[in-house]
């Protein structure tokens, strides 16, 4: 397979290469689309907290999905960290690699496809840059030094982005009656940030820019560019658009989040399908724990009425059945959620 960035083969003017066409079970253009439905919206600017935790509770039990509005990360930071990557993407494919090969750990990377499974059936229509991004700014000195500012604003984005990723465990943490601190330390310790580039692609309804997956994390929150839909979220058989809100964080539960909860929050599946006028760009911050951290229901939401669903495992291992065994992982490890 084909493993140079899309953005620098992809052309409007010609079919789309074999690899990347999809089945036809997997095809956009075959599958149930639900515009009728949204994601619930959630206003972090109210000041009815308990009002705000139900909200949270309710669209993490029924769509494992929220977008949330004036949540205090502001939309100049947003803006310009959006256009950092957005740079970065349109740098010379030469200058794109020797930015993100500093680490010999290869901790900062840039790829295409979806850098996931071994056993993907079709490549996808995007790149991505990827590094890891703690407040402490540990690696940062592995980050791209180029578009100039990069580690700035970049630093500073995923500074807010910690603190309002804790604010929302803290909040389901209340709504779930589990202790305020459970998230916090090595659940929360290791967070990524990756830059998803979506190249405009001919044939959008034979390929798809991330197949239909859950995110093994705790949480993952998403910025969307605005004016572009992309993102489905599958509920109920159909698949529903996200619309992009200006402005607004898209707020995903993560596996590991519906294990912890025993199934009570769901870790959605969802995809990326791609269009046929513009690129799109999103950045995906991702609240990931360190690897000896284990995963396992968490004692409070157990009982004799409601037994462990899932067996204890290290993150380590759930990342590892991720990368290896493809979309049927979350089967393979007890999920009971219908997948598409
Ligand atoms: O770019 C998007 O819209 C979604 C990306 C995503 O699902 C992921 O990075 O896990
Ligand atoms: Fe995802």
């Amino acid at each position: 397979m084909n493993n140079e960035l899309v953005s620098t083969w992809c052309n409007l003017n010609s079919s789309v290469p074999s690899s990347y066409v999809h089945p036809e079970d997997k095809r956009p253009a075959n599958s149930i689309i639900n515009t009728e439905e949204k994601i619930p919206v959630i206003d972090f600017g109210g000041h009815d907290r308990a009002h705000i935790i139900r909200n949270i509770i309710s669209s993490a039990e029924n769509y494992g999905f929220f977008q949330v509005i004036n949540h205090g990360v502001s939309k100049e930071l947003i803006d310009n960290t959006l256009n950092i990557f957005k740079e970065f993407h349109a740098m010379p494919v030469d200058e794109r690699v020797s930015e993100t090969s500093k680490d010999p750990n290869g901790s900062c990377k840039l790829y295409t496809g979806s850098g996931r499974y071994c056993s993907d059936v079709a490549r996808y229509w995007k790149d991505s840059l990827q590094h890891p991004c703690p407040p402490s700014g540990e690696f940062m000195q592995y980050w791209p030094e180029k578009p100039l500012g990069y580690r700035e604003i970049v630093g500073k984005y995923t500074q807010e982005l910690s603190t309002l990723g804790l604010k929302i465990l803290e909040l389901i943490s209340e709504g779930l009656g589990l202790d305020p601190e459970y998230f916090n330390g090595d659940f929360t310790a290791k967070p990524v940030v990756i830059s998803h580039h979506y190249p405009p692609c001919p044939e959008p309804g034979l390929t798809l820019g991330a197949s239909s997956h859950k995110d093994p994390n705790i949480l993952t929150i998403l910025l969307q560019q605005e004016g572009i839909i992309g993102l489905q979220v599958f509920k109920d058989g159909a698949w529903i658009p996200v619309q992009p809100i200006p402005g607004a964080f898209v707020v995903n539960m993560g596996f590991m989040l519906q294990i912890i909860t025993n199934g009570r929050l769901i870790g959605a599946l969802h995809r990326v399908v791609t269009n046929s006028t513009t690129s799109r760009h999103t950045i995906a911050y991702f609240i990931n724990p360190t690897e000896e951290s284990i995963v396992e229901p968490a004692k409070s939401v157990i009982s004799s009425t409601s037994p462990p669903k899932y067996r204890p495992m290290t993150f380590g291992e759930l990342k590892w059945n991720f990368m290896n065994k493809g979309p049927s992982f979350a089967a393979e490890l007890g999920d009971d959620i219908k997948s598409s």
